[in-house]
This record gives structure tokens, C-alpha cells and sequence, in this order.
């Protein structure tokens, strides 16, 4: 499974990057918002992304609200970097965006997915990346790792006819919380698992491995002093 960091925070996408393990960034309004950007930065921020992961993707979100407006501005995400695929929500309007983004060799993720025919139909439009949102549907009470799974097979089951040379298209188990919902989408063989930095670095520790840790550091210092 890859890792993606869900993330519009710089330092730790470079932190991150920094480990040798990121193969993706995703980012969303909210994300974009805590950085405490204006809106006038939002294309610098995403090229900054860009600069500092030049190889893998990096999700760049549409606030637009109507097709024309989603398929001007993913035009205008994509031309920030290669890199850069555009990330919209599921709805009637973002369908035939993407779509048209798709045949014109623009990647998107299509996100806010909660339901397999939203991911299938999210598929048959020609998004690269699909987008089924854990930790939320568990706030309401639901089975989000139940819901993950059911995605992952039925989209699994067929052909779209848009990004299958490179392997889409590819889920991401977003709105990642904690280590186990990243074993849960591994066990699954969901391909990625987009989490947040708090959480990843979760994903480093374990109780044993830190206590294990000061035991040899412990036993080490007595060969020293021996
Ligand atoms: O945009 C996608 C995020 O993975 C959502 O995560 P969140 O539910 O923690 O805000």
C-alpha cells in the first residue's frame, strides 16, 4: 500500500518527503485553511507542494460549483505542475467534469466518496483516484472500514477504459485517524492510505518498540562505562 500525507502543511509534507516514504499529497479546502492561506496564494501554495514532491501527485481541490466552472479551474490546477491532479467532490455537476478532465489526460480524485455506486460511478467517469472517506462515516455511527471494503471490490471488478496503463484507477482511504484504520485498508488491499501527519507519526511508534529503545540505549551505556 502507498502513503499518501493528507496535508496542505509544508513542513510536514517536507518532514514527511523527508522519510523516504511518500508516494502522494492530498490536500482539501479545510487543509488549505489551516495554513492559514488567502485565496490569492492558493495556486502558489499548490506549486510550493509541487516543488518540493516533484515526482508523485499531489491533489489539489475545486471549490467550483457548476461543470464549467469545475473543468475551468481543473484546467487551471493542472497547469500548475504535471503533478497536480484535481480533486473533486461527487456530485451531478463534478461527473462530466471530470469526464471531460479525464479525456483530456487530466487526473482526477474524485472525493466525498461514502457509497459504492458513488465509487463506481466516479470510476465510469474516468477519475484516476477514488476518494471513500473513513473516519467520517465512523462519526455517524457507521461501519467506515465495512464501507472501504465494499468500494474496494466493486471497483476492483471491472475495466474503465481510462487510466488502467498506470494502474487506476487507484483508492485512497481518506479521512485516515488512526494507525488501525491503515492496517484495516491494508488488509483489504485498498492501494492507499492518505494520512495525516499526527497520525503517521503514529504509525513510527509503538509502545514496545520506545520501551524496547531505552532498554538498549540503557544496556549500551553499561558496555560503555564497562
Ligand atoms: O479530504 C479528505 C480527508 O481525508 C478528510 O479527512 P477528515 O475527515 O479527517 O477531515
Amino acid at each position: 500500500m502507498k502513503f499518501f500525507i493528507d496535508t496542505a502543511n509544508l513542513d510536514e509534507i517536507r518532514e514527511a518527503e523527508a522519510w523516504g516514504i511518500l508516494a502522494g499529497v492530498t490536500t482539501n479546502p479545510s487543509l488549505y485553511a489551516k495554513t492559514g492561506g488567502k485565496l490569492a496564494d492558493f495556486e502558489n501554495h499548490m506549486a510550493k507542494i509541487c516543488e518540493i514532491c516533484k515526482d508523485i501527485p499531489v491533489s489539489a481541490e475545486s471549490t467550483a460549483e457548476t461543470t464549467e466552472e469545475m473543468v475551468a479551474e481543473g484546467r487551471r490546477l493542472a497547469a500548475i505542475a504535471p503533478n497536480i491532479v484535481v480533486k473533486l467532490p461527487i456530485c451531478e455537476a463534478s461527473l462530466p467534469a471530470c469526464h471531460t478532465l479525464a479525456t483530456e489526460g487530466i487526473r482526477v480524485n474524485m472525493t466525498l466518496i461514502f457509497s459504492a455506486p458513488q465509487a463506481l460511478l466516479a470510476a465510469s467517469a474516468g477519475a484516476r483516484y477514488i476518494s471513500p472517506f473513513v473516519g467520517r462515516f465512523e462519526d455517524c455511527g457507521e461501519d467506515g472500514i465495512e464501507q472501504l471494503e465494499t468500494v474496494v471490490t466493486c471497483v476492483k471488478n471491472y475495466e474503465y477504459g481510462y487510466w488502467e496503463q498506470e494502474g487506476g484507477p487507484e483508492i485512497i482511504t481518506a479521512s485516515v485517524r488512526t494507525p488501525h484504520h491503515v492496517t484495516q485498508a491494508a488488509l483489504m488491499g485498498a492501494d492507499i492510505a492518505t494520512v495525516p501527519f499526527a497520525a503517521l507519526k503514529k504509525c513510527v511508534h509503538h509502545p514496545l518498540t520506545d520501551k524496547g529503545l531505552a532498554s538498549f540505549a540503557a544496556d549500551w551505556e553499561k558496555v560503555v562505562n564497562a
